[in-house]
């Protein structure tokens, strides 16, 4: 499979004192649904929000399908934006627009700026988003203003708009830590089925490892900002879940 993906290096402090991330290196390729997990604070939020420069590495290399993230200029990172979906824990919705309107969204980094300021979608986008939200049980919801929406509906329309812009890479952080259990699985089975389907990169970090198993092809396990574990779902062993959340097991299984 095709390289998607390379962090090189990658480095994170905050603040010249608190360590985010320490010399992170890993490869993505095509087609894989990679979770990430790791006890809170271990840099997980950061290692994902590194890749698209939501949060700069203070050092090392991001590089996205041949182009170098972290030396993007303005035009140069819009595009590679463009080019990656992100699905964020609290959805980051417009709550007063529609579900349509904020499915629309995504394809603003595609537009010529003046049409995007006047939310000039073409046609074909408007109806690639009703697809979208048809395909993702969302019919009943299209004209509803986004505020109306349970969490678990809100999460799907955060999809939607993620997929709207085809991408090549999903990025999802923490895309069910505010969701009940149920509702969890059926927004994890629309993430994974519609990247299988579009043939879309996913890395999720995820609190449950129970999840991250049942999903992932592959996961990654992060402790105090490095990688201690990198392999297939079925080499994480009892042993490792209890290395990699040390002293705060019982997150593992929240
Ligand atoms: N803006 C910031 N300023 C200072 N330190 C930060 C900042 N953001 C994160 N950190 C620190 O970097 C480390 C990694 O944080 P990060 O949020 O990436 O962890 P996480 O694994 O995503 O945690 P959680 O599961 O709780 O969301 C933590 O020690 C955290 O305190």
């Amino acid at each position: 499979m095709q390289k998607i993906l390379e962090l090189r290096n990658i480095k994170k402090v905050y603040n010249k004192t608190s360590i985010g991330l320490e010399e992170i290196n890993l490869s993505f390729s095509g087609g894989e649904f990679v979770a990430v997990i790791g006890p809170s604070g271990a840099g997980k939020s950061t290692l994902l929000r590194c890749i698209n420069r939501l949060i700069q590495p203070t050092s090392g290399e991001v590089i996205f399908i041949d182009r170098e993230v972290q030396n993007a200029s303005k035009k140069e990172l819009r595009f590679i934006r463009s080019q990656i979906g992100m699905i964020f824990q609290h959805y980051n919705l417009i709550d007063r627009s529609s579900v349509l309107e904020n499915v629309l969204l995504g394809r603003l980094g595609h537009m010529n700026p003046i049409k995007g300021l006047f939310s000039l979608y073409s046609n074909e986008d408007k109806e690639n988003a009703i697809k979208l939200l048809r395909k993702i049980g969302l019919d009943e919801q299209i004209y509803k203003r986004a505020d109306e929406l349970s969490g678990g509906q809100k999460q799907r329309v955060g999809i939607c708009r993620a997929l709207i812009q085809q991408p090549k890479l999903m990025l999802a952080d923490e895309p069910i830590a505010s969701l009940d259990p149920k509702t969890s699985i059926d927004v994890m089975d629309a993430l994974y089925n519609n990247c299988q389907d579009f043939g879309i990169t996913c890395i999720t970090n995820l609190h449950q490892v129970e999840v991250a198993k049942k999903y992932a092809t592959r996961i990654i396990g992060v402790k105090k900002g490095k990688v201690v574990f990198d392999g297939k779902p079925n080499m994480l062993t009892e042993d490792i879940i209890s290395m990699l959340y040390e002293g705060k097991e019982g997150e593992a299984y929240a």
